[in-house]
């Protein structure tokens, strides 16, 4: 389902290039949950936009779904990206004052509340489904973020550090729930360098920072 080959990105800085992504290759198929590791600056966020067709790199060949990105315009990216990829932000990108089944709804391709319902059921939030994202907690916020990736079924779920200031209640429930999306078929990807987290993937693949030759 992903299929990264030789992916690099620099960017220019005032003491010469930065290295916010070495030459890196993955393979992530349904039923994998990859956990990319690896100290701060290691170019995880930078890998989960590179597949998320958010960042373009500067050498080397993404491939989602037996299409190759390498040479789309940015619409059809965008296009691509809404059809195939679920995205959880770091932080959680929410509207403050608006019910957490709106929340949801607005990211849903096609208005349908009894199934919103349920997938806020399938991520315990079924008793918050009237209150405004502002009031809820910040693992309930995050299960929210979750729930607005995943609301169209995407085969491809990137979450950039889902657990990072959770409990450790809140980190399993995020940690399962992400589990069973791959069990049930998605590719998913998470950055993250917490143990807690790697412990539900099928594979870990450690970054190193780099500097620049
Ligand atoms: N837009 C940008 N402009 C300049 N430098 C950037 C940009 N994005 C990332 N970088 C640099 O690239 C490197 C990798 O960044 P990235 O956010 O991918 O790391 P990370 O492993 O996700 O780190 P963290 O665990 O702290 O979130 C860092 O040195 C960062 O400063």
């Amino acid at each position: 389902m992903i299929h990264v080959e030789h992916v690099t990105k620099r960017y220019p800085g005032a003491r010469g290039a930065v290295v916010a992504l070495p030459p890196t290759s993955l393979d992530v198929r349904r039923g994998e949950l990859l956990c990319v590791a690896g100290e701060s600056g290691a170019g995880k966020s930078t890998l989960l936009g590179v597949i998320g067709l958010l960042t373009t790199p500067d050498a080397g060949t993404v491939v989602l779904d037996g299409r190759d990105c390498t040479a789309m315009s940015n619409r059809q990216r965008d296009e691509l990206r809404s059809e195939l990829v679920g995205i959880v932000p770091q932080l959680p990108r929410l509207f403050p004052e608006l019910s957490a089944l709106r929340n949801v709804e607005l990211a849903r391709r096609t208005p349908d509340r009894v199934a919103t319902e349920r997938l806020l059921a399938h991520v315990g939030l079924a008793d918050r489904v009237d209150h405004a994202a502002r009031t809820l907690s910040g693992g309930e916020q995050q299960r929210l973020s979750l729930a607005r990736a995943i609301v169209n079924g995407p085969p491809v779920v990137l979450a950039d550090e889902p657990t990072s200031g959770l409990d450790d209640r809140n980190a399993e429930v995020v940690g399962t729930l992400l589990a069973r999306l791959a069990a049930d078929g998605a590719a998913v990807v998470v950055a993250s360098h917490d143990a807690r987290m790697r412990a539900h993937a099928t594979r870990t693949l450690e970054l190193t920072v780099r500097s620049a030759a």
